[in-house]
């Protein structure tokens, strides 16, 4: 058995015009785990109303932080690719669940190297429906139709992994050094609420209730907005942060369903409105910059901050192609590929 690695993040356009934007949402947006419709409902409201607004709008926010070598996630996911490539001897393949490079090609590339034993890794801290789950289910489609020989095992979601939350924490000390702060908010990316209870394996436990998420329940392992809160406290507790001086929000919501609060944009205005003059913020469910980072934070959430008093405001970069994280993953990989016994 030869065994190689899949790392997969979600993917982008391939540039930043309106008609390859639409190509993208289209196959990103039409994804059951993504908006989880009935098909016919999902297509009314994807093809028949999202398509016809939302690639204008995505198309410039995209043109603004386009970098001349493509979209900063992909070439963030290839350079954090090719740093880990010279640190171990496994072979590593990198993919996007959407648009140009494709799982597929992934798993192809892995094959014409002899790969047939496969580590499996979302580029994604916590498990969701929509980031976690959608990649195992494809890749594990697609190694049923054309790969039959292969195994895979799937790296589980690392939000509370000792090794992540010290690069994490490591990263924001290092980006505050010398800065002042009032507060350090934690943006997630958000889903609906109801995606968290359709992943609840208990059935029971998940309540929106504000405690589900710090009482302990083997659901825990399935819900991303108890993974997200997690992620905030072990970092506040690494950087012997002081209660009341950071906390957790969700951005990016779409639609009309509730999503997971507090929002992130909401709590920057309340934050300024109320006498905060100087916030940072960090991005923990993101790996690699992207979208959501360079444009929805960096520059739409500065706006909004300073639009309402607030005067300095520091954007904490995601981990990226860092060193240590690098190293990380690397020994990760490492230490899977030299273990005998795989699930
Ligand atoms: C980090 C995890 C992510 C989750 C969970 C997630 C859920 C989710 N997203 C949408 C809709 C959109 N997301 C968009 C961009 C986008 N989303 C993530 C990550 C998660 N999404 C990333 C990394 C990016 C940026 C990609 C890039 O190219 O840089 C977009 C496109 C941009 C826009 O128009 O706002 C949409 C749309 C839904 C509905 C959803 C549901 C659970
Ligand atoms: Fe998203
Ligand atoms: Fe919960």
């Amino acid at each position: 058995m030869k065994k190689g690695v899949l790392m997969v993040n979600l993917g982008s356009p391939d540039s930043p015009n309106p008609k390859d934007v639409k190509k993208y949402l289209d196959e990103f947006l039409m994804d059951e785990r993504v908006i989880d419709l009935p098909y016919i409902l999902r297509a009314i409201l994807v093809k028949g109303i999202v398509l016809n607004t939302r690639p204008k709008k995505s198309a410039e926010a995209y043109g603004k932080i386009w970098w001349d070598e493509g979209s900063p996630l992909i070439v963030l996911s290839e350079r954090l690719q090719e740093k880990i490539d010279a640190f171990t001897s496994v072979p590593i393949a990198l993919a996007m669940r959407y648009g140009s490079m494709s799982i597929e090609e992934g798993m192809q590339e892995l094959h014409d190297k002899g790969v047939d034993e496969v580590l499996l890794i979302p580029l994604y801290p916590q498990f969701a429906m929509a980031t976690t789950e959608t990649i195992q289910v494809l890749a594990e489609e697609i190694r049923q139709e054309k790969y039959p020989h292969m195994s895979f095992t799937h790296m589980p979601p690392f939000y509370n992994h000792p090794d992540y939350i010290r690069v994490l924490s490591e990263s924001i000390r290092e980006s505050l050094e010398g800065k002042d702060y009032e507060h350090l908010l934690f943006s997630y990316h958000g889903v609906p609420k109801r995606h968290i209870r359709k992943s609840d394996i208990t059935k029971s436990h998940c309540k929106m209730d504000g405690k589900c998420c710090s009482t302990p329940s083997p659901a825990h392992e399935f819900c991303y907005s108890h993974q997200c809160k997690e992620v905030t406290r072990l970092v506040g507790e690494y950087l012997e942060m002081e209660e009341g001086t950071y906390s957790t929000t969700f951005q990016s919501r779409l639609g009309f369903d509730p999503w997971l609060t507090p929002y992130t944009d909401r709590t920057i205005e309340k934050m300024g409105l109320g006498g905060t003059k100087k916030m940072a913020i960090a991005t923990p469910a993101f790996v690699s910059d992207c979208l959501e980072t360079l444009e929805e934070i960096a520059m739409e959430g500065e706006e909004i901050f300073h639009e309402v008093g607030g005067e300095e405001f520091h954007v904490i970069p995601c981990l990226n192609d860092r060193e240590d994280w690098v190293k990380v993953l690397s020994r990760w990989i490492d230490e899977w590929a030299m273990s005998e016994v795989t699930a």
